[in-house]
């Protein structure tokens, strides 16, 4: 059987000194999608950030795309992020540049020496989230699902194992975010990538079924049945 992109085990999620979410066992396949809810403050963002190594993992053992989590050093988060794709709701483009350009950034800082490879991979994204036209377009000129799909071709540029979602669909309306979550599936099939995607919008989960788990009570547990 393959690695999981994700294994947790017996892990306590601290916020300060304070935990969170305790005795967490997780294992997310490659290619999995996995939906992860909860209310406001029950500590999808943190478990999220203990992911991908933004919260320092203190108790239980944890593995994320080959990267031990309890030994990583900063020196390697680099290595870890650059497996990973992480959206949030604020889409965080730079403002003073192209769609283009913020994506070139993007590959540049992470080690993409030659311009037209740079190139081939910012069309291939674009492509792949249907805005090829929107490369030389000011982020400000993009409507708020439009700049969230240029948020999601960022974080697939480097082709990542797992895409962390963190309330990517909380500024849109329910269509648009319909549309998000389907486009992110799609993608995310094709690349043989696994999709943690946390939401507190419960009606989602009706339109794409999925495994769902259920931050509540400082705990994480597996819903059966998610629908609302
Ligand atoms: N920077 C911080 N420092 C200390 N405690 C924090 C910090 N951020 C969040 N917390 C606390 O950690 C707990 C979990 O918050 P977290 O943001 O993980 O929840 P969440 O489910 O992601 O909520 P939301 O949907 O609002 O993002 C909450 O009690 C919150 O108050």
């Amino acid at each position: 059987m393959l690695e999981p992109i994700v294994r947790l085990r017996n892990v306590t999620v601290h916020r300060g000194d304070r935990p969170v979410l305790r005795d967490v066992n997780l294992d997310v396949a490659a290619g999995e999608f996995v939906y992860l809810v909860g209310r406001t403050g029950s500590g999808k963002s943190s478990l999220l950030k203990t992911l991908y190594a933004d919260l320092p993992l203190r108790e239980g053992s944890g593995v994320v795309a080959g990267h031990d989590l309890r030994k990583i050093k900063r020196r390697n988060l680099p290595a870890l992020r650059q497996r990973l794709g992480i959206v949030f709701q604020e889409v965080n483009l730079l403002t003073d540049r192209s769609v283009a350009e913020n994506l070139d950034f993007v590959l540049r800082a992470t080690g993409w020496r030659r311009r037209e490879e740079r190139g081939r991979r910012i069309n291939e994204v674009l492509h792949a989230v249907n805005l090829p036209a929107a490369r030389d377009v000011m982020p400000y000129a993009l409507s708020g699902g439009e700049q969230q799909r240029i948020a999601f071709a960022r974080a697939l540029l480097n082709k990542p194992a797992l895409v962390i979602a963190d309330e990517v669909t909380g500024n849109l309306d329910h269509e648009t975010s319909l549309e998000t979550l389907q486009l992110m599936r799609e993608l995310a099939r094709k690349n043989n990538a696994a999709i943690l995607f946390a939401t507190h919008d419960r009606r989602l989960l009706e339109h794409y079924q999925a495994r769902t788990l259920r931050c509540k009570d400082g705990v994480i547990t597996s819903l059966e049945n998610p629908l609302p």
